[in-house]
C-alpha cells in the first residue's frame, strides 16, 4: 500500500526533479497486483480501457455505468470492435471470447468491492467526479488505486474528495490519473498525472499496470490542461475561432491541417470525435484554472454545446453523422 512516507519524501523535491525521479522506472515498494480492474463508465473512453484491459493485461474488469442503456450500447459495441478484429486476423475467435468474457457490466459502484485498480471515465464534471472518489474511497479495498481518466480537472482535488481530513491520506495517496487517449484500443499515449498527495508507488502502480496494458506512458504534472490537452485543445478552439470569424471554411481549415501537418484528422473532426461538451469543459478549466484570456472558449462552441450538437456521439457537430 501506498507510504505516507514516499509521500511526503515526493513532496520535499523541487517539482522539475520530482518528474524527473517519477520518470524513471526503478521499483520503490511494493507495486499494487491488479487481477480485478474496475472501470467506472462505459462511454467512449470508459469502454475502450476495458476492453483493451481485458485484451492486453487479462484482468476481469467489472464495467459499472450508472445507465443500463450505455452498459448495453457500450458491450454491443465492445462485440463489434472484437468481430472486426477477428475478421482480420488480429485476434483468433478463441481470444476474443475469452477477452469478452472478462468483461462484467453493472450499474452497481458496490460491485467494486474487490477492485485492486479502478479508472473513472464518467463525464467531465468535478462534483461528479468528487462524488465517485468519495464513494470509491469507502467501496473499494484499502490497497487499490484509483485512478481518473480526467482531461483537465485537478487531480490533487480529485484525490482531496476521497476525505474530510486532509491529514489522513490513506486514501488520497492512491489517487492518481491515467489519461488514456481517444480511441483507447488505438492511440498507443497514456498521460499518467500525480496530485499533491499521490505517493510514489501509487505512480509506479498506474505506469506499470498501464505499460501491461500496451500503453507508451508519460508522466506530467497537475497543472490545468496537464500536457496533452494543455496544447490540444487551445489549437482546436482556434480552429473554431477561424470558423466562426471566416478566416476560413470547415473543410479548408481540416484540409490544411490535415495536410500540413501529416495528423489523421482535421481539427474541426477531431473536436467532433472528441465531444464538444468536452471540448469545452476543458477549454473552461484552462481558462478558469489559469485566469489566462488566451484560452477563453469560442462563442461558436458554447452555442453549438447549448444546441446539443455535441459531435459524433450526437449525430451531429461540425460535420453530420
Ligand atoms: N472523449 C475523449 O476524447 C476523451 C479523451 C481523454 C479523456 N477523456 C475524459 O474521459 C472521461 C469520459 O469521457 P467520454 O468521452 O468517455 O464520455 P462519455 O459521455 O462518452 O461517457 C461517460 C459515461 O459515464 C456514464 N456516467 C455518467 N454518470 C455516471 C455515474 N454517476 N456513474 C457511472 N457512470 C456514469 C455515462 O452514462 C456515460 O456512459 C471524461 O473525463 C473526459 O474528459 C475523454
Amino acid at each position: 500500500m501506498a507510504s505516507i512516507m514516499s509521500t511526503r519524501h515526493a513532496l520535499r523535491l523541487p517539482s522539475s526533479m520530482r518528474m524527473r525521479l517519477f520518470s524513471s522506472s526503478s521499483s520503490r515498494g511494493a507495486v499494487v497486483e491488479v487481477k480485478r480492474l474496475g472501470v467506472v463508465g462505459a462511454g467512449q473512453m470508459g469502454l475502450g480501457i476495458a476492453l483493451v484491459a481485458a485484451q492486453k493485461a487479462n484482468v476481469k474488469v467489472t464495467l459499472v455505468d450508472s445507465s443500463q442503456k450505455s452498459l448495453d450500447k457500450g458491450m454491443a459495441f465492445a462485440d463489434k470492435l472484437l468481430a472486426k478484429d477477428v475478421a482480420k486476423a488480429r485476434l483468433t475467435q478463441e481470444q476474443a471470447d475469452h477477452a469478452r468474457a472478462l468483461l462484467t457490466p453493472t450499474t452497481s459502484l458496490d460491485e467494486l468491492s474487490s477492485a485492486d485498480f479502478v479508472i473513472e471515465a464518467v463525464p467531465e464534471i468535478p462534483d461528479l467526479k468528487f462524488s465517485i472518489f468519495s464513494r470509491l474511497a469507502q467501496i473499494c479495498p484499502p490497497h487499490a488505486i484509483l485512478a481518473t481518466n480526467t482531461s483537465s480537472i485537478s487531480i490533487t482535488r480529485i484525490a482531496a474528495s476521497t476525505t474530510q481530513d486532509p491529514t489522513d491520506t490513506s486514501a488520497s495517496s492512491r489517487v492518481v490519473s491515467t489519461h488514456f487517449m481517444n480511441p483507447v484500443p488505438i492511440q498507443k499515449g497514456v498521460e499518467i498525472i500525480s496530485g499533491l498527495q499521490t505517493s510514489a508507488a501509487t505512480l509506479e502502480a498506474a505506469v506499470a499496470f498501464c505499460r501491461r496494458m500496451g500503453k507508451i506512458t508519460s508522466v506530467s504534472a497537475d497543472s490545468p490542461g496537464f500536457l496533452a490537452n494543455r496544447i490540444l485543445m487551445p489549437y482546436i478552439n482556434e480552429a473554431v475561432i477561424c470558423l466562426d470569424t471566416g478566416v476560413g471554411d470547415r473543410d479548408s481549415i481540416d484540409a490544411i491541417m490535415k495536410n500540413g501537418t501529416n495528423v489523421p484528422m482535421g481539427p474541426l473532426q477531431l473536436a467532433d470525435f472528441i465531444g464538444l461538451d468536452t471540448c469545452l469543459a476543458i477549454m473552461k478549466v484552462l481558462h478558469t484554472e489559469t485566469g489566462d484570456s488566451k484560452y477563453r472558449p469560442s462563442v461558436l462552441l458554447k452555442n453549438m454545446v447549448d444546441a446539443g450538437w455535441l459531435g459524433k456521439k450526437s449525430g451531429k457537430g461540425f460535420y453530420d453523422y
